[in-house]
């Protein structure tokens, strides 16, 4: 061996749900892939209805809490949404959580808990990349409740009128929020590394509410 190879954390798991998903999605009549060959990135319309949308947005109203991050804390601008997480115990949340974890095939153990976000005229989540690096101090935190990230699903709960788009900086597309419209993308390339064109944005909502649930998976189990 002429060079050090770098040890890229989880990158076997990251792999193989990468595969495994890829597969069952291509089965998928339901699964738009976006057209592109920087990032796996897909779209479902319609995943859900808008009774459960409605509801959703009541229930991220009651949960929501200026947004925090690992890095950046919600003063320096970074994500200036209000999130909370879901009551994983709640019925209603855990029948969405599994309808999400079968369309994926992925192992429910390793499914954080869905969260809530909510964004209002001016706020924000810039770009950033939802793999964890694994450089950063909070990685000893993270290596251990459930290691890196594989797959991310994020379901868009109404209409924006202006502004709010996920923004995928890299790859070069903006998804404008649609009501029911879940997006899944692959945070990993196919050989398990992470992927740095999945670096995306929540662009500042302009005039409306912008409401999305998110729900990350991770390589073993969660926590
Ligand atoms: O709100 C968006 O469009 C993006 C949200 C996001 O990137 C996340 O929750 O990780
Ligand atoms: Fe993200």
């Amino acid at each position: 061996m002429t060079a050090k190879q770098d040890i890229i954390p989880d990158q076997d798991a990251l792999k193989r749900a990468g595969e495994e998903v890829r597969t069952r999605l291509a089965a998928d009549p339901g699964a738009y892939k976006v057209d592109t060959d920087k990032a796996e990135i897909f779209a479902f319309g319609d995943f859900l209805t808008s009774a459960e949308c409605v509801r959703l947005c009541m229930m991220i109203d009651a949960t929501a809490k200026p947004s925090t991050l690992h890095e950046q804390d919600y003063s320096s601008g970074f994500r200036t949404s209000y999130s909370g997480d879901l009551d994983p115990y709640d019925p209603f949340v855990m029948g969405i959580s599994r309808r999400i974890d079968d369309l994926l095939g992925l192992n429910p153990e390793w499914g954080e808990t869905i969260q809530g976000q909510r964004y209002l005229p001016g706020q924000q989540f810039k770009p950033h990349n939802d793999w964890f690096y694994t450089t950063e101090k909070y990685w000893e935190l993270e290596r251990k409740r459930g290691g890196q990230r594989s797959w991310t699903a994020m379901a868009f709960l109404n209409d924006v009128e202006e502004g709010g788009e996920t923004h995928f900086t890299n790859v070069g597309i903006k998804i404008q929020p649609r009501p029911g419209v879940l997006m899944v993308w692959n945070n990993a390339l196919p050989d398990g590394t992470p992927n740095e064109d999945t670096i995306h944005a929540g662009t500042p909502v302009v005039k409306g509410i912008k409401y999305v649930i998110t729900k990350w998976y991770r390589t073993r189990k969660w926590r």
